[in-house]
């Protein structure tokens, strides 16, 4: 098991006093820190209530907190599974994020956690949401977890700049658990989590690494402009794990 966990810093980086700091110089220590948290949070919401349920971001950035989680001792039977949000690829896909869960958090006892894809074999999000959707109704709300990534673009899940579903997304009295999303800036359609489901979580976190992402954070405190910055407004306990 983990024993180098950083110790949250006291000191948050300049102009950021109104975030939950957690910051570390190794991301593998980041990754362990946040795993442990976690691992915690999911064994607190199994004895208080017999399963836990979490959605995790994909993209580049959680492969490592994500390895360390599978290591940590869980009853991996009674934990729920999803993403924040996919990209509409099919699973085998290299930028799928079901992929990336499969690859580095669902093997050996994780293995037993039931998933819940966020995709279905159609053409568009448009056609596979009715599935994706009805999967998600077997979800229990609020999650248990939730860890956000973000982009240097401002993003987070698939709230994309420009994205056509993002207002939608955003709305904090909107009642879809699941929305499209196509923007500019990414790559192929998308599928995501809204902004109730994910801010409402009893533990929400937020991984990011890197100086530039860091400054984008930082700016999106004062500007609901980009979409890290409309999440920050309706999360006001968010964590945020970061290293250089
Ligand atoms: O496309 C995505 O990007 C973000 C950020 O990914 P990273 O590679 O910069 O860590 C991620 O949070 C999101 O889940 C993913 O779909």
């Amino acid at each position: 098991m983990n024993t180098h966990s950083p110790t949250p810093d006291a000191t948050p980086p300049e102009g950021s006093a109104a975030l939950s700091w957690h910051t570390s110089e190794h991301a593998e220590q980041l990754a362990q820190a946040l795993a442990e948290t976690v691992a915690r949070d999911l064994r607190v919401a199994i004895d208080a209530r017999g399963q836990a349920g979490m959605a995790l971001s994909g993209g580049s950035t959680p492969k490592r907190f994500m390895e360390q989680l599978a290591r940590c001792a869980l009853d991996w039977s009674k934990v729920v599974v999803t993403l924040v949000d996919e990209r509409w690829v099919p699973p085998e896909h290299p930028r799928s994020n079901a992929g990336l869960l499969r690859k580095h958090l669902l093997h050996g006892p994780a293995a037993q956690a039931q998933f819940l894809p966020l995709y279905a074999h159609a053409p568009t999000p448009e056609n596979g949401l009715p599935r994706v959707a009805a999967r998600l109704d077997a979800l229990d709300l609020p999650l248990d977890v939730v860890v956000l990534g973000m982009g240097e673009d401002g993003h987070t899940a698939s709230f994309f700049p420009e994205g056509d579903h993002l207002r939608q997304a955003l709305d904090p009295n909107g009642s879809a658990r699941v929305l499209p999303m196509r923007a500019p800036g990414a790559d192929e359609p998308r599928i995501t989590l809204s902004l109730p489901v994910l801010v409402q979580a009893r533990a929400l976190y937020l991984l990011i690494e890197g100086d530039a992402k860091r400054r984008v954070l930082e700016q999106a405190m004062d500007d609901a402009e980009l979409p890290i910055g409309a999440v920050l407004q309706h999360a006001p306990d968010l964590q945020t794990y970061w290293c250089p």
